[in-house]
This record gives structure tokens, C-alpha cells and sequence, in this order.
């Protein structure tokens, strides 16, 4: 059996195009474009290309873009300073820090600065709290990407056994979170899971995202089961001194025993600034008192 693979670069770029047809009746309604604020502190260089990938696709969507980059050794009162204006300013309706954050400063601090109103990655815990108990607020980005690559796999997630490798706050817990919404019988596993490919073996629906190379094997995968890789792991390539990017999966074994599986690059990544968009778009919407259809992305 060779798994289908779960094209989330074309399911994203189709993602970016309904956002991008949505903006101009919003313009015409509230007489402004929606506007997503990113603030990026320090040069961390993945951090770099994520900020600059989200510049370019919100303009591409007809948003407006706020690019705020500051020094590495930006203090935590800078920085909350910042976010403290775009929460005051009506043309941002989206505000997100790239995360990580330099050491010295305190990462929940800044993101509970967030006006949870504009918190388009849902990481503030007013979202948090409104995910968990089913009222509506702003989801995760990628978690929200995952089930969105599910539901359109796999259509109805009722009943499904789902097993999420990872508990961050922004991958593994919104992600069970939203399997549980989803009417999946859920488990979280982590680094100390016991048996763990035991565990997995159960899933119909595994979602790794535990932030290690090549992790979950073949022999861990129910055959024909649905396998989202949230993995991004750079590692040595086949060259000297070239690097590849990997996920928490073992591609090339698991693709020979699940049914579906998303591949790294190429599968979950680009989801996560397609919905991003799509956050702001809800933001905007919301925040411009514009009557939003919640089924139409
Ligand atoms: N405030 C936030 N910080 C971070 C988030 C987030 O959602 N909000 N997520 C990640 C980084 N991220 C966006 O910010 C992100 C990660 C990966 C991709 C992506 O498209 N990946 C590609 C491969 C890219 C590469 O070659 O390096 C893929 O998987 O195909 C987009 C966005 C952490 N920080
Ligand atoms: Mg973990």
C-alpha cells in the first residue's frame, strides 16, 4: 500500500485565493482593508522568511501589511509598548508576534498584552479558554490547518481515534482541542508516553508534533491511518555542509503503510500563513461590525 499524499501547498494556495476574493467586498463595506500587523524581534533567520512570507502573501490577499522588526536586545517594555498601540490602532485587526522571542523576555507576558480581539494566532488565553469551552474566539493557525487538511481527507471526524504526539501550547493542546470539537476520541501523547508506539498503533488520525527528526516509524501506523506531519526539523543533507528539512514522521516508511500522509516541506507549513489570513479576514469582519459567514472558509 503507498499512502495518497496530502497536498497542503495546493490546499493552502486555494486556502490564499478564497481569502484574497473575500477582501474586496469587505473593503466596499467598511471602507478599509483588513490589516494584519507582524512584529519580528531579533534576526532569527527561519523567523526571518516566515515574517517576509506573511508580508508578501497579506498583500497578495489586497490586506494591508504592518511590518514592525525590532533589535534583539528589545526590552520587554518596548515591546509591550508596541503591542499596546496596535491594539489602539483601528487599522490593525490582526496583531501576531513571531515566536520565539529572545530570552529575555517573558513570552505569555507579551501575549497576554494582546487585545484577544485581535489575536489572529490564538495563543492569549482568553482564546485559549474559548476554544476549550466551545465559544468562538481565534484558533491556531497550524492546529486549525490540520483539521481543515483532515476534514477535507476524510470528511465527518466523528468517532475517529485520534493520537496527537506533542502537548505545546501551539500545536498539540489546540490540536486536541479541535479533534475533541470534531467528535474524535482523543489522546495526547508526549515524550513520556509509555509505549508510545503502542499508542499510535490505535490512531486512525495521527498528528505528530513533537519536534523531533523522523520520530514516528512505520511499524507505529495503523495501516491505511491519516498521518499529519507537523514536523519542521532541519538536519544534515546528503551533500556535506547542505541541510534538508524533515518532519516528525519517517516519510519514507510511513508513506508505505498510511493511507493519507502530508509530506515535509510541502504539507502542514503552508497552512499555517493561509490561515492566518483567513484569521484576519474573521478579525476584520468582527472588529468592522461586517456580517461574516463562518461556514465560508
Ligand atoms: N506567532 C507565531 N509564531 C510561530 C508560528 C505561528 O503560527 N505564530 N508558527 C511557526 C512558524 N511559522 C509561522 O510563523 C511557519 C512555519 C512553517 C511554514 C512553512 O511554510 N513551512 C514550509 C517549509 C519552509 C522552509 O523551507 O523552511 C513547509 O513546511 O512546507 C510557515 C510558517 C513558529 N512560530
Ligand atoms: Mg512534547
Amino acid at each position: 500500500m503507498t499512502a495518497d499524499i496530502i497536498d497542503g501547498k495546493a490546499f493552502a494556495a486555494n486556502l490564499r485565493a478564497k481569502v484574497a476574493a473575500m477582501v474586496p467586498a469587505f473593503r466596499e463595506k467598511a471602507g478599509r482593508a483588513p490589516g494584519l500587523a507582524v512584529v519580528l524581534v531579533g534576526e532569527d533567520p527561519a523567523s526571518q522568511v516566515y515574517v517576509r512570507n506573511k508580508h508578501k502573501t497579506t498583500v497578495e490577499a489586497g490586506m494591508e501589511s504592518f511590518e514592525h522588526r525590532l533589535p534583539a536586545d528589545t526590552t520587554q517594555d518596548a515591546l509591550t509598548a508596541l503591542v499596546e498601540q496596535l491594539n489602539a490602532d483601528p487599522a490593525v485587526d490582526g496583531i501576531l508576534v513571531q515566536l520565539p522571542l529572545p530570552k529575555q523576555i517573558d513570552e505569555s507576558a507579551v501575549l497576554a498584552t494582546i487585545d484577544p480581539d485581535k489575536d489572529v494566532d490564538g495563543f492569549h488565553v482568553v482564546n485559549v479558554g474559548r476554544l476549550s469551552t466551545g465559544m468562538h474566539g481565534y484558533v491556531p493557525c497550524t492546529p486549525l490547518g490540520c483539521v481543515m487538511l483532515l476534514k477535507d481527507r476524510l470528511g465527518d471526524l466523528s468517532g475517529k481515534d485520534a493520537v496527537v504526539i506533542g502537548r505545546s501550547n501551539i500545536v498539540g493542546k489546540p490540536m486536541a482541542q479541535l479533534l475533541l470539537a470534531e467528535n474524535c476520541t482523543v489522546t495526547v501523547a508526549h515524550s513520556r508516553t509509555a509505549h508510545l508506539p503502542e499508542v499510535v498503533r490505535r490512531a486512525d488520525i495521527v498528528v505528530a508534533a513533537v519536534g523531533r527528526p523522523e520520530m514516528v516509524k512505520a511499524d507505529w501506523i495503523k495501516p491505511g491511518a491519516t498521518v499529519i506531519d507537523v514536523g519542521i526539523n532541519r538536519v544534515p543533507g546528503a551533500e556535506p555542509g547542505k541541510t534538508k528539512l524533515v518532519g516528525d514522521v519517517d516519510f519514507a516508511e510511513a508513506v508505505e503503510v498510511a493511507g493519507a500522509i502530508t509530506p515535509v516541506p510541502g504539507g502542514v507549513g503552508p497552512m499555517t500563513i493561509a490561515v492566518l489570513l483567513r484569521n484576519t479576514l474573521v478579525a476584520a469582519h468582527r472588529l468592522a461590525d461586517v456580517p461574516y459567514d463562518e461556514k465560508a472558509i
